[in-house]
């Protein structure tokens, strides 16, 4: 097995391939489709989208291409950007209450005038495929994770898939959301590394990023990652997705100089964000596969 993983990584001249890996994990779940179909059973995804964000339609299509690919069932529902904060949650209450529906997602950014959280913690956490809920923070922060977010849930699996595991390394996260650091942190602690996480207040940055062997970078800005800035040898994770005036999709590592240094780094875009939409995928069978378990046991 390591021999295949070398080999692997050395075929690819150091670039960790997101769209590969989500192609590994695409194959064996349209398999577990077909297995829960003869159960009579679809896998169902509800994606609620409230507002004309343009960035957020685009990545709304794209999960609804990727999971109809795979044989889930895609439902989008589109709120205009005037709805109101009652009118969301008693959609949601409706999905909650919805047999055939395993995961709900609220896309986001939401409006100014919603209270995010107020909305994420009306879903019911056995539905919540983003992972979000208070409840499964609360279980992934215990080592008893059940759903959690798909960015770094999908940044673990690219790193099993190209041989690297965390266990007694320095990781360095630079970002500290709820949707990528703070997961990505309690996932590398889980896994057993030992974990930094960086912010804008943090004081140092550089000489703690030097020290990562593992550097998952989350903060938003293009090439805030430099190659002076990282240990030679060391895995680097770029979550960052900006867009310049042209449109044109950046990181938020220097890639070019860095992949000169690193042993291992991802691309953008091709690198974390497939595997984003593809976890998410993963989840929602898996709740799928609950469900199924659920009937069995009714009967
Ligand atoms: N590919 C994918 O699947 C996904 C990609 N993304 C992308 O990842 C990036 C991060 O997303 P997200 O986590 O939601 O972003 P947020 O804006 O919520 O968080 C950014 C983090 O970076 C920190 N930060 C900002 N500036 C600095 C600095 N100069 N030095 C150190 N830390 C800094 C902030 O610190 P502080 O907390 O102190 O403000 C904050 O914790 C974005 O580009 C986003 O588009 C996001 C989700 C999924
Ligand atoms: N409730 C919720 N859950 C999310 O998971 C969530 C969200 N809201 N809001 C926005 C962020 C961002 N996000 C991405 C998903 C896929 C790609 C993706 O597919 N990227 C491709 C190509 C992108 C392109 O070309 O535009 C790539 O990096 O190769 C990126 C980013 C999920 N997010
Ligand atoms: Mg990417």
């Amino acid at each position: 097995m390591a021999i295949y993983f070398e080999l692997e990584v050395r075929l690819l001249g150091k670039i960790i391939d997101g769209k590969l890996v989500a192609q590994h994990y695409t194959a064996e779940m349209k398999r577990e489709v077909e297995a829960l179909g003869s159960n009579h059973i679809v896998p169902t995804l509800a994606v609620i989208i409230v507002g004309e964000d343009d960035a957020s339609k685009i990545y709304v299509r794209n999960k609804h291409r990727r999971a109809e690919g795979i044989g889930i069932h895609s439902i989008n529902i589109r709120m205009p950007e005037e709805t109101t904060q009652l009118a969301l949650l008693e959609r949601i209450d409706l999905l909650n209450s919805d047999p055939e529906v395993d995961g709900i997602l609220v896309q986001l950014p939401l409006p100014e005038h919603i209270n995010a959280q107020e909305v994420l913690n009306r879903i019911n956490p056995d539905k919540d495929v983003d992972g979000f809920h208070p409840v499964n923070v609360g279980r992934l922060w215990s080592n008893n994770a059940q759903i959690v977010p798909s960015t770094p849930f999908g940044i673990m699996k690219m790193l099993a898939f190209y041989g690297v595991d965390p266990a007694g390394k320095q990781a360095v996260i630079i970002g500290r959301s709820t949707i990528v650091g703070r997961p990505m942190a309690a996932m590398l602690l889980n896994a057993n590394a030992t974990v930094t996480i960086a912010h804008s207040q943090t004081k140092n940055l550089r000489m703690l990023s030097q020290q990562a062997d593992i550097l998952v970078v989350a903060v938003g800005q293009s090439r805030f990652i430099k190659a002076e800035d990282i240990k030679p040898g060391a895995v680097v994770i770029d979550v960052g997705m900006n867009r310049d005036e042209n449109h044109k999709l950046s990181g938020d590592v220097d890639f070019e100089a860095v992949i000169q240094k690193a042993d291992l780094v991802t691309p953008v875009p091709g690198g974390v964000g497939p595997m984003t939409i593809t976890m998410l995928m993963q989840q929602t069978i898996n709740i799928a596969k609950r469900r199924a378990l659920h009937a069995i046991q009714n009967k």
